[in-house]
């Protein structure tokens, strides 16, 4: 939204929340959240044509297009728990929306959501609105932005999809939303379909980049068994225009809100309509994603001996990835729980992630997040989870460190320094390869460098 106010200055943009205090920090310099790059926009729009309110009904009520962008999680109880998205929040805001409304609106669907949900709202909507002269047309408009490069992603998106019905109004609902876009992104990168294939799109776009993921951790497993490199098994493939270079970096594993959210709502889809082939197909994905959390744990513990009772083990990199301190589903919490519950002692750092969010994170459920606390929490032993500012600090008196986010500052680290700290045999698990494993060695540390040739040290402990 406030990308769209910055190019389109004519536009009054008005983004609502019910969360009181995520909204006062929007009419601040310290935003809700950290993007690279979104405080500069932010502050040339804020009081021109961008504003933040927590007043819903005044601002939706005079709107002539509403963004729906609420949460979609996946839902954690009843029909469907665990894969099913749960669409309460975009049920209630569809609530909302209708009984402020005394004037006809475009409602775009800018939140992730199952194929069909424009379908379901559509019926909210116009069965909750008294008033007979308002019509409401419904869009979908996913959003491709991601964490971390969502300004670059959104200033020049590969394209920008619009769904709506092939109708006289559904047809001018699509072309005036499309005139929003045009201000800045060019027409042939504005992408017209039909509502559903819209919807689905998203979905099936998150599915097939979680896949590449997941096809290379799993081959990431085969070449540390075979003596493989899967650094260059990447480079390899993804000069082959037909795959490509990007996507194909393994890692300890994907996180963040969407991938996993995502496909299991498309594999619940799939079971619901009775395709549980396509469903078994697409929750292989996730199923390899765990399997590479797990393995990294596995490769931890067999490393050190088998055992890593008490010992303190430094946690570089919290959130999923790099350039945020979005922690949802980051694959640092099922590292770090798995390490807890062999009964090491870790100790975090993360340069933006803050430490309460560590704590919620490593000591509550999964499937949940501070937003929506669950009350089913069970709560785990605090005493062996440490949280340092310092780096240096975070891996004295270590006996390994786990690089678990690829953060650029964890490059140019004085090593020796950090070697000096810690307690011998010093070891480096880099679960997103981007450290110099050569220079690393030559300073004494044991690495496991994931999807690389063992170094023997870990070939002979590895059971
Ligand atoms: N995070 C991303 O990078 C990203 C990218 C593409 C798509 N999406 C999709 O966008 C949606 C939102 O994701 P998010 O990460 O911003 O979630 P989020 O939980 O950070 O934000 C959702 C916001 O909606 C508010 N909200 C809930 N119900 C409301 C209501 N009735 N009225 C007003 N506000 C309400 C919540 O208070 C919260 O601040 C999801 O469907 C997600 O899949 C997210
Ligand atoms: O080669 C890769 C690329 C990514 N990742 C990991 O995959 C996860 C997701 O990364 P990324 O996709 O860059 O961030 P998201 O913000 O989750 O963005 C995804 O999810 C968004 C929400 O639906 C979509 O809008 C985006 O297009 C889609 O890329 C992170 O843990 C990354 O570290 C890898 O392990 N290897």
């Amino acid at each position: 939204m406030a990308m769209i106010a910055l190019k389109c200055p004519e536009i009054e943009v008005v983004v609502v929340d019910i969360n009181e205090a995520r909204i006062a920090a929007w009419n601040t310099d310290k935003l809700p959240i950290y993007e690279p790059g979104l405080l500069e926009v932010v502050k040339e729009a804020r009081g021109r044509n961008l504003f933040f309110s927590t007043d819903v009904g005044k601002h939706v009520g005079e709107a002539d297009i509403v963004f729906v962008s609420v949460n979609t999680p996946t839902k954690t109880s009843g029909v469907g728990a665990g894969k099913a998205a749960d669409l309460t929040y975009w049920e209630g805001a569809a609530r909302v929306i209708a009984s402020v409304s005394s004037s006809s609106k475009i409602i775009v669907e800018k939140s992730t959501v199952p194929v069909k949900t424009a379908d379901a709202i559509e019926k909210v909507l116009c069965r909750n609105c008294t008033n007979p002269d308002v019509h409401f047309e419904i869009l979908s408009n996913p959003e491709f932005l991601a964490e971390g490069t969502a300004i670059e992603d959104l200033m020049a998106p590969d394209r920008v999809l619009i769904g709506g019905k092939d109708t006289e109004s559904g047809r001018a609902a699509i072309e005036a939303l499309a005139s929003v876009y045009a201000h800045w992104v060019p027409q042939e990168r504005i992408l017209r379909a039909n509502l559903w294939s819209a919807e689905l799109a998203k979905l099936t776009a998150n599915a097939m980049l979680a896949q590449r993921i997941s096809s290379m951790n799993s081959i990431s497993a085969l070449c540390e068994a075979t003596g493989a490199d899967v650094q260059q098994v990447a480079r390899s493939i993804g000069t082959d225009s037909r795959i490509g270079p990007k996507f194909l970096n393994a890692s300890v594993g994907f996180g963040g809100s969407c991938f996993q959210k995502d496909i299991l709502n498309l594999v619940y889809i799939c079971e619901t309509a009775g395709l549980q082939q396509v469903a078994n197909y697409w929750e292989q994905v996730i199923t390899m994603n765990n399997y590479q959390k797990h393995r990294f744990v596995q490769r931890v513990i067999s490393a050190m001996f088998n055992t890593i009772s008490k010992k303190k083990i430094a946690v570089y990199g919290f959130a999923f990835k790099k350039d945020t301190g979005d922690t949802r589903e980051t694959p640092a919490i099922d590292v770090c729980r798995g390490l807890m519950a062999d009964g090491a002692n870790v100790c975090v750092y993360d340069p933006q992630v803050t430490d309460e969010q560590v704590y919620q994170d490593l000591t509550t459920q999964p499937y949940e997040w501070y937003d929506h606390p669950n009350p089913r929490s069970a709560p785990v032993d605090k005493s062996a989870i440490a949280i340092s500012h310092d780096p240096m600090e975070a891996a004295r008196g270590a006996h390994g460190i786990c690089v678990l986010t690829e953060w650029d500052e964890f490059k140019s680290y004085d090593y020796q320094k950090v070697y000096d700290n810690m307690v011998k045999p010093a070891f480096i698990f880099d679960g997103r390869n981007i450290l110099d494993h050569q220079k690393l060695r030559e300073i004494g540390f044991i690495v496991y460098a994931l999807g690389k040739p063992l170094e023997p040290f870990l070939q002979k402990n590895y059971s």
